[in-house]
């Protein structure tokens, strides 16, 4: 095997219910962002790319049925049977990670069998493949898995500076520089990126019951407020009203019991900061009673190669807070905040806001459809990063604030290039205790209790690593994703998007509060109400948020053609884009006129909507609106459980050709949607097993089953 280093890498993946899929498309753009060349396919179009020639292969799989390959790799395996030269991937180096599950016979045998295939024809493994168990939790091993895996590739792979603007470089000795607007590419990838460790969670007791509990920690959105004309209740006055107690069917009207007011925020409401924010920072509690026994520490990782260096620019940032690095698919525009109105009960699990942005000054510029998503770069908090300067010892006069002090994901990393910069030698020794085969107990403690930067340099106050250092290890600060709630038709000047408000306790025995980015600053931005479905609207200061528009590419649109029957899957958040979806086929039923005409009204698809809430007095989201819905003909179900309704669905989707729209948590709720599609053919269009989830992979390819899912 020729040690020269290869240009490329190619991220495969066969995944039946999405969780491997999820993986590999992560590891292909972190792989992009730490600068590797990647190119990611499905196992079946393996042909995308050509086999006989890449050289460096990273294989995610799961298995299904009795230890089945995915319906989307098994013309891969097909293929595979049919060479036979032994030499035919001996160029090639390649890893695996497997998902699979205990519970299953034939624990993780597709992986298994890959690498027996893999090994068959020649090909080398530059890393032991990674096996995840379903049944204690995929992230036991492919968090470690994944983290580890950049050192294998670093070390048979070229990595070159990213950015489209070609700014960054590779020099000769491997260090690259930053340039003013060079480091990092941050990619249009999901959606919201911080989770809790909850989920969105789909009950299936013989009959599902889908639930968009309280506990899912995505970002999500959604909108809300129907208006007529295009206008804000409220708005020109400066005085709320309420109801529009027009019923008349297809007219839109506004949601009962949502009423308007009006709040002036002042600019030290809005610099108002609470110490709770995680702001001085968490000592992150260890146990080092086996440091003491550990004579030797081996498996160390090797110390993060360098390749950052700061240029300082001399040039006049144009928005204050806004990284000159970030590189968005859109440009970034400043949209004004104008009105906010809290979805949820103020004894709800989660805090849900549903937020309205002006976006008039760029409305000729921005175009935008149901199902379509948005940007927002959030600033850190600007204390937190005061506070993480002061611990780094640098003087606020020079300080560079583009760094992510989100929790820190890649802490293997992170802490091994730490031990290079600790003086005092119980925390050095500490450091390299937790990266070490012996400290794995330890450093899992360390996990668990999702560490920000601060935290870290707050428990090992000696460390002051140089800040390039910390940006050859740190995430990139990436953008936030919320699909937009309202429909164009309605109102093309606004973009409305929800999102829960991202707050949560570290597991017992910690119990250390922690916060998200983005939404507790808009939720501080927007005067942090708390009364239900009061839509206040918010009056000077004016407040600009950066956002970029991010259309949808995967198909996730509301179908223009009317006759069209949906079916809509959205737990929690997930309802988002789905009242964008009935806004937008009431305006178009309105201006067909097609509603109030019977003969026409038969030829209407039927809309049925599967929404789950905790508490409905409580979390129901966007409940006036849906009622209102419902009410008018738009929707023709509103449901929280799918298999009771079964032989309906079946019917809906055989007689009428229905398409099926899933938005919400990948991890739980989509398999779960999965799964009772599956069961509703099976039990209801008399399939075998795996025919009913072949032909529910058919309906994917075919753009007909469709989800827009958040990691
Ligand atoms: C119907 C079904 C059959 C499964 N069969 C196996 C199996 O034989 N062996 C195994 O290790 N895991 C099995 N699993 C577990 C999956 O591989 C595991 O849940 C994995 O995370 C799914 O990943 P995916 O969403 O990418 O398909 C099965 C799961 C389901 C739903």
């Amino acid at each position: 095997m020729s040690t020269e280093k290869s240009p490329n890498l190619v991220v495969f993946y066969g995944s039946q219910t999405g969780n491997a899929e999820w993986i590999a498309k992560n590891i292909h753009e972190e792989a992009i962002k730490r600068g590797f060349s990647s190119e990611c396919y499905v196992l079946n179009e393996h042909d995308k790319t050509d086999l006989s020639k890449q050289k460096v292969l990273i294989f995610v799989t799961s298995s299904t049925g009795d230890g089945d390959p995915p319906d989307n790799s098994t013309k891969f395996f097909r293929y595979m049977r049919k060479i036979k030269s032994k030499t035919f991937l001996s160029h090639a180096k390649f890893t695996i990670l497997g998902l699979g599950d205990t519970n299953y016979s034939n624990f993780n045998n597709t992986a298994k069998r890959l690498e027996k295939r893999l090994l068959e024809f020649g090909a080398s493994p530059f890393y032991t493949k990674g096996l995840a168990d379903d049944a204690v939790g995929l992230e036991l091993v492919v968090d470690s898995w994944i983290a580890n895996l950049w050192d294998h590739l670093a070390e048979i792979c070229t990595q070159k500076q990213n950015g489209e603007n070609g700014k960054g470089e590779i020099k000769e000795n491997g260090k690259s520089e930053i340039k003013e607007n060079g480091k990092s590419e941050i990619k249009e990838n999901g959606k919201s990126e911080i989770k809790e460790n909850g989920k969105n969670e789909i009950k299936e007791n013989g009959k599902s019951e889908i639930k968009g509990n309280g506990k899912s920690e995505v970002e999500g959105n959604e909108k809300s407020e129907i208006k007529e004309n295009g206008k804000s209740e409220g708005e020109g006055d400066g005085k709320g009203k309420s109801k529009s107690k027009s019923k008349e069917i297809g007219e839109i009207e506004n949601p009962e019991g949502v009423i308007s007011t009006v709040k002036n925020l002042s600019i030290k409401e809005l610099e108002k900061h609470s110490s709770e924010l995680g702001i001085n920072g968490n000592k992150i509690i260890l146990d080092l009673s086996e440091l003491a026994n550990s004579t030797q520490l081996t498996a160390l990782p090797r110390v993060p190669i360098e390749h950052c260096k700061i240029i300082k620019s001399n040039k006049e940032k144009k928005n204050s807070f806004l990284p000159s690095f970030i590189i968005t698919p859109n440009p970034i525009i400043n949209a004004k905040l104008n009105a906010v109105r809290c979805l949820t009960r103020f004894d709800a699990i989660k805090k849900t806001l549903h937020l309205e942005l002006d976006i008039k000054d760029h409305s000729e510029e921005i175009q935008f459809f149901p199902g379509d998503a948005f940007g927002i770069i959030a600033p850190n908090d600007n204390l937190l990063v005061q506070n993480i300067l002061t611990a780094l010892g640098i003087n606020e006069n020079e300080s560079n604030q583009e760094i992510s002090v989100e929790h820190i994901e890649k802490e293997n990393a992170l802490l091994r290039m730490m031990a290079e910069y600790t003086s005092d030698d119980q925390e050095k020794k500490t450091l390299l205790f937790l990266c070490s085969k012996q400290g794995v107990k330890q450093f899992n403690c360390l996990r668990e209790q999702i560490p920000t930067l601060l935290d870290l340099l707050v428990t090992f106050p000696s460390c002051k690593p140089p800040v390039e250092r910390l940006l050859d290890v740190l995430p990139a600060h990436q953008p936030r994703y919320y699909s937009i709630v309202n429909s164009p038709l309605v109102n093309r000047e606004e973009l409305h998007f929800a999102f829960n408000i991202i707050d949560y306790y570290t597991p017992t025995p910690y119990d250390v509060h922690k916060f998200g980015v983005c939404t507790p600053w808009l939720n501080k931005l927007s005067g942090n109400v708390t009364e239900m479905n009061i839509r206040t609207i918010l009056t000077p200061p004016i407040i600009n948020i950066p956002i970029f528009m991010k259309s949808n590419s995967t198909g996730f649109k509301i179908p223009s053609d009317l006759s069209k029957s949906l079916i809509l899957i959205g737990p929690g958040t997930g309802v988002a884009p789905f009242v964008g979806f009935l806004q937008h086929r009431e305006k178009q039923i309105i201006e067909k006129n097609q509603i109030l005409e019977s003969k026409k009204k038969q030829l209407l698809g039927e809309t049925w909507l599967f929404y789950g809430c905790r508490e409905k007095e409580k979390d129901f989201l966007y409940h006036q609106e849906l009622e209102g819905f419902l009410q008018r003909g738009i929707l023709k179900e509103l449901l929280n459980l799918m298999r009771i309704r079964g032989s309906e669905i079946f019917e809906l989707l055989s007689q009428k050709e229905a398409m099926i729209f899933v938005c919400g948590d990948a991890k739980g709720m989509a398999k779960d949607v999965n799964d009772a599609l599956t069961d509703i053919l099976v039990e209801h269009g008399k399939m075998q097993r795996p025919d009913a989830l072949n032909l529910l992979v058919k309906w994917m390819g075919e753009k007909r089953y469709l989800r827009d899912l958040w990691a």
